[in-house]
């Protein structure tokens, strides 16, 4: 996160780091007790290994009561994804067990109704993903506020040059932004995750390339089953 600050220990405990050998890769988000939503980039670099899951973190590396790390029983890249585009760019991912619930994990409801968030829209995005420009990793969780900018505004030949589709939406990324490392966390707008960080052009806080998310409304049939077939 460019330009935010350090959010207020476990008030976002839908929160997810999704981590490989310890090291934290990409965010994601407690959609279910035994499900996290992410973004299918972030298993980019990972050569067919699973990621470890840590939830009830606020920083990644100090002992916290709530903190623990999950097994992930599967992962279900979303069949359309593809390394060419940002199209479809979501991970679900299955934890080995049920997330012990309590005040540092919650699951956090996602938009069902495919309906565009009005531009102007504050939302906030949260992660522990790079904090300055030259990729300082944090070790506790940062969270900016953005403003939700229109699709016709996101797609300008200048910005995203219409490849901004139905099932994205963007925010405003002029000095506050979301980074490297952000990806698969959650755009929460009142108190609902509206959209999925997805790395778009991989730069970060240049106003000509606003942050791009996967909305997930336009995705709620195909998470409901997922989940379905795999819970059994
Ligand atoms: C395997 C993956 C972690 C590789 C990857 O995603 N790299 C990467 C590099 C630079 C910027 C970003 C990035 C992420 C989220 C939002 C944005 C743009 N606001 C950029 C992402």
């Amino acid at each position: 996160i460019l330009g935010g600050y350090e959010a207020k220990p476990h008030l976002r405990p839908y929160m997810a780091s999704l981590q490989l050998d310890g090291q934290h890769v990409c965010g994601g988000f407690l959609i279910a007790e035994q499900w996290v939503l992410s973004a299918a980039h972030c298993t980019e670099e990972t050569d067919g290994r699973v990621f470890q899951v840590l939830l009830g973190a606020h920083s990644l590396t100090e002992p916290e009561p709530h903190k623990r790390l999950y097994q992930v029983r599967a992962q279900f890249p979303h069949p359309g994804s593809n390394i060419h585009n940002n199209k479809d760019d979501l991970l679900l991912l299955q934890l080995e067990e049920k997330a012990e619930l309590n005040a540092a994990v919650q699951v956090l409801p996602f938009q069902r109704e495919d309906r565009d968030v009005a531009a102007d829209t504050v939302c906030d995005v949260a992660g522990w993903g790079t904090i300055t420009h030259s990729g300082r990793r944090p070790d506790k969780l940062y969270q900016v506020e953005r403003p939700v900018i229109s699709r016709d505004v996101c797609n300008h030949r200048t910005r995203h040059d219409h490849t901004i589709t139905e099932k994205m939406m963007c925010t405003d990324s002029r000095r506050r932004d979301t980074c490297k490392g952000d990806s698969g966390g959650p755009l929460v707008c009142n108190g609902v995750a509206e959209g999925v960080v997805t790395a778009g052009s991989r730069v970060c806080g240049n106003y000509k390339k606003p942050a791009i998310y996967t909305r997930i409304a336009p995705y709620a049939a195909w998470i409901d089953s997922v989940m379905a077939s795999a819970d059994g």
